[in-house]
């Protein structure tokens, strides 16, 4: 039984040989992540539609693939199963904000529900072998909205509740050895080219009325990483817009 640090020293030590695949990692959010993850010593593997001109560190593999098509799945599967011995994390970050209609909703359900089902499914055995780590995890990466819904973006809201639910899943589908947590986020970073308008209301319609970027996702990534007794845990990072114009 491994006691105190070693234990700790143990969970984070990066394992070249179980990387960790970061879906969504061309921009943003996911870049800011993967770009921390590297810095901290693991190999990072990016998996988008679009890649970075240059690779923008040494410690991250991108992987050119449309996640809303099996087939390109099924590629980084492969990929995956014939150039590594383990994987130590699998975070679901990939995500389109699009408006309602069927069409998008189809294109949603793909990307934020049936490639994270499949990836999870087909990789499960390569977390189990996550190397000195010890445990290996899956961060589904929601929005505060799967669990109240957005009257503006209704198929969204709906797609990521079912990850959400996913997280429930799987957790007990691979405990022990796989720790499977979300992550509940309200603004972190808006989207280019809004008006200040839109940013002022954006803003105020959290306690803390500022626009924090990616740093309490990964901040969040980093603790469940680390951590040795959250699995099934859905934690929200929204500056308390939970609480804000409640009826009292
Ligand atoms: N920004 C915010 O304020 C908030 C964000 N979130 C969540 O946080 C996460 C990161 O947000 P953010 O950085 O703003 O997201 P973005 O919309 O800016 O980026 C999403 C990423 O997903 C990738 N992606 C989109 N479609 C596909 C596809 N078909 N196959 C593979 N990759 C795809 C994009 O790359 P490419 O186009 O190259 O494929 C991009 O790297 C998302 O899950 C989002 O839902 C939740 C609440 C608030
Ligand atoms: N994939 C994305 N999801 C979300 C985005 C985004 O830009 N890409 N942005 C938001 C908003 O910032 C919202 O939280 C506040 O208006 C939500 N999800």
């Amino acid at each position: 039984m491994l006691g105190g640090n070693e234990r700790t020293d143990k969970l984070t030590a990066p394992n070249m040989n179980s990387p960790i695949l970061v879906t969504g990692a061309s921009q943003r959010v996911g870049l800011a992540l993967a770009l921390e993850l590297a810095q901290a010593g693991h190999t990072v593997i990016s998996a988008s539609r679009s890649l970075q001109p240059q690779s923008v560190h040494p410690n991250i593999v991108q992987f050119q693939a449309d996640l809303c098509l099996a087939a390109d799945r099924q590629a980084l599967i492969d990929y995956l199963q014939g150039n590594y011995d383990g994987l130590r994390a699998i975070i679901h970050n990939a995500s389109l904000w699009l408006d309602d209609g069927l069409a998008n909703l189809d294109t949603m359900f793909r990307l934020h529900v049936e490639a994270p089902y499949h990836l999870n499914l087909a990789l499960g055995e390569m977390l189990g072998k996550a190397g000195s780590a010890g445990k290996a995890d899956i961060i589904h990466i929601c929005d505060e909205t799967s669990s109240r819904g957005s009257k503006s973006h209704i198929g969204y809201a709906a797609t990521k509740a079912a990850l959400q639910n996913m997280v429930l899943s799987f957790a007990e589908k691979y405990a022990p050895q796989v720790h499977v947590n979300g992550i509940l986020p309200g603004l972190l970073i808006l989207k280019e080219g809004g008006d200040e308008a839109y940013r002022q209301q954006t803003l105020k319609k959290a306690l803390l009325e500022f626009e924090p970027g990616a740093g309490p996702l990964i901040e969040t990534v980093k603790y469940l990483l680390e951590s040795q007794y959250s699995t099934g845990s859905q934690v929200v990072i929204n500056g308390g817009r939970h609480l804000k114009n409640r009826m009292t």
